[in-house]
């Protein structure tokens, strides 16, 4: 057949110039709407080309939410492609899309694919309902005696995590504490959630630690890959286009399957997150049967992916902001010190509870860094906003820009100063509830809260009894990745090794040590020791160590 070039051409500039118009009609609908917006251009709307990321969606959504707020709009519009995004400001319209409206808000939106990807159908992903008896099955898993049952593995695990601190103080002096944290969370959550020893400090390079950082990895390829999801989530299930590689749900699949398999064919009987799992895709003691293997293994990955990253991500921030003031870093020292010796020179449940000080810290560093920067929710049916004629149509993309309520300085005075004050229980109640968004809020926040704060402060307590940290090179500034899905230090995250704080360690039994913090080179942030004696470390080590 011959090819006629110029009807292919006159076809191709026909299909252009109705995709301009197309665009063009789809930029007009929040002023159909009437709804304040921010001017869109072709084809990305206010969103940008995944290969020339510059400033990324969460840092996008930021400056969307400053803009409006700064013209004193309640909400706002904008596009991610031609698709429309509402982003609320105003605080009551965000309570009422997290918790009082949650009903018209019960997805993410987010895209899965069930045949193609099994694992993707997980806790996180999932429409509404069947998000609902999922997660009443998962929520009790979290309970305060789960989490006190919890407790001693967590702790177990804390005891290698100080061995490996001393190892390291004394092999090099310098830690990366996010791949440190890494290392730890990844422990927590297999021992706490999978009854694995999973040994990240023996075995760094093992496979579970190798594909869960490769989740995280970013890249252009990767970058398609999500924008294709989230403009054309119909064709991409149509196509099958996976959402997590096809290595890492391999080895998920067939991880788990053995697990299971083992738990099944011994006698143990726990009560436990395995054996609700199993439960679950058994329909046995007395729970109906609603996952089938890969499904049950898709809520493993995320349990680890949503439980060792955020935490290690939290750890690296507290330890950037307290390596750079050491009256910050006495002072939780100091109460984690007395904390143990009231509950008889051990680190128990109760002890860590008393940490107040701690949590004040750790909260105003997830304040600073919100880990997870927007979240989403997803109209599942029109909803008129409360006061107002406007309707927000169902699906429809809700933004809800955290990085910019938490950096709001209406809200928080002098945002970008570290200042834990901000989080006394007086200043608290005096804020409005949905000022601080780092878990999500509502029906669909985060289950894991309690958890990961327990595990985090668990191994801030047995980090700061012994030792103390500096920054290594005091001129480093940690710059933050907008290409990420969470907020994370700039680089490759494959490489936790080339982008992260790096932390010097200091053993510190009198308060008196000298201490250094230095930042590696390279654009390195390090936390670093300086060097008592032998005998101090041994015993501070038989004063604090209660395993
Ligand atoms: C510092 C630690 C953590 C942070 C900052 C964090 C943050 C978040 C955020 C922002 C969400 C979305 C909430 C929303 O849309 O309203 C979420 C959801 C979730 N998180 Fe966490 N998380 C942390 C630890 C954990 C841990 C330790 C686990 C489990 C072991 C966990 C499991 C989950 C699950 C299963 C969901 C999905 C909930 C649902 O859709 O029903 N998270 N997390």
């Amino acid at each position: 057949m011959e090819i006629r070039w110029p009807d292919i051409f006159l076809s191709l500039g026909v299909l252009i110039v109705c995709l301009i118009y197309y665009g063009k009609w789809k930029y007009k609908y929040w002023i159909r709407k009437k709804v304040p917006h921010v001017e869109a251009s072709f084809p990305m709307g206010n969103y940008e080309v995944p290969w020339a990321i510059k400033q990324g969606l969460h840092q996008i959504t930021t400056n969307i939410y400053n803009e409006f707020k700064a013209k004193g709009y309640k909400y706002g519009g904008a596009y991610s492609f031609f698709r429309p995004m509402f982003i609320p400001v105003d605080l009551d319209l965000v309570k009422h899309i997290f918790i009082k409206d949650f009903q018209y808000f019960t997805e993410r939106g987010m895209y899965y694919n069930g045949k193609a990807d099994p694992l993707s159908e997980h806790l996180f992903n999932i429409e509404g309902t069947k998000w609902k008896p999922l997660r009443n099955h998962i929520s009790p898993i979290f309970s305060s005696g789960k989490l006190k049952s919890m407790f001693s593995t967590v702790l177990d695990c804390g005891n290698d995590l100080a061995k490996q601190i001393e190892k390291l103080r004394v092999t090099q002096g310098y830690m990366s504490i996010r791949e440190l944290g890494a290392h730890y969370t990844t422990n927590v959550i297999g021992a706490c959630f999978f009854d694995l020893k999973v040994n990240c400090f023996e075995n760094p390079t093992n496979e579970l630690r190798r594909h869960n950082r490769t989740f995280f990895k970013n890249g252009i390829g990767k970058a398609m890959r999500i924008f294709s999801l989230r403009s054309f989530p119909s064709l991409c299930k149509l196509l099958g286009v996976l959402v997590i590689d096809k290595e890492i749900t391999d080895f998920y699949a067939k991880a788990m399957k053995e697990i299971f398999d083992y738990r099944e064919s011994s006698d143990v009987k726990k009560k436990d997150f395995l054996q609700l799992l199993i439960d679950m895709k058994n329909g046995t003691n007395n729970k109906q049967k609603m996952l089938t293997l890969e499904q049950a293994a898709g809520q493993c990955l995320l349990f680890f992916v949503a439980g060792f990253e955020t935490s290690s991500l939290a750890m690296t921030y507290v330890f950037y902001e307290i390596g750079q003031d050491q009256e910050m870093q006495d002072k939780m020292r100091e109460e984690v010190r007395r904390a143990i010796k009231k509950h008889d020179g051990k680190i128990t449940y109760d002890a860590i509870m008393e940490m107040t000080y701690m949590t004040q810290v750790f909260t105003e560093a997830l304040r600073k860094y919100p880990i997870v920067p927007t979240l989403e929710r997803l109209t599942v049916k029109d909803y008129k906003i409360p006061g107002e004629d406007v309707v927000i149509e169902k699906g429809t993309k809700v933004l809800i820009s955290v990085q910019g309520i938490h950096h709001d300085p209406d809200y928080f005075p002098d945002p970008q100063k570290f200042d834990p004050e901000r989080f006394s229980p007086e200043n608290k109640q005096a804020r409005h509830p949905c000022t601080f968004l780092t878990f999500g809020e509502g029906p669909r926040n985060c289950p894991g809260i309690r958890f990961g704060v327990m595990q985090t402060k668990v191994a801030m307590a047995i980090m700061l009894k012994d030792y103390r940290y500096t920054l290594h090179d005091k001129s480093f500034k940690l710059n933050l990745t907008n290409k990420s899905q969470l907020l994370a230090p700039d680089g490759e995250v494959s490489n936790y090794l080339n982008n992260c704080v790096y932390i010097n360690i200091v053993s510190d039994f009198n308060f008196l040590c000298n201490y250094r913090l230095q930042f590696c080179k390279n654009n390195r942030s390090d936390l670093q020791f300086s060097y008592p004696s032998q005998d101090e470390t041994l015993i501070s080590n038989s004063v604090y160590y209660n395993y």
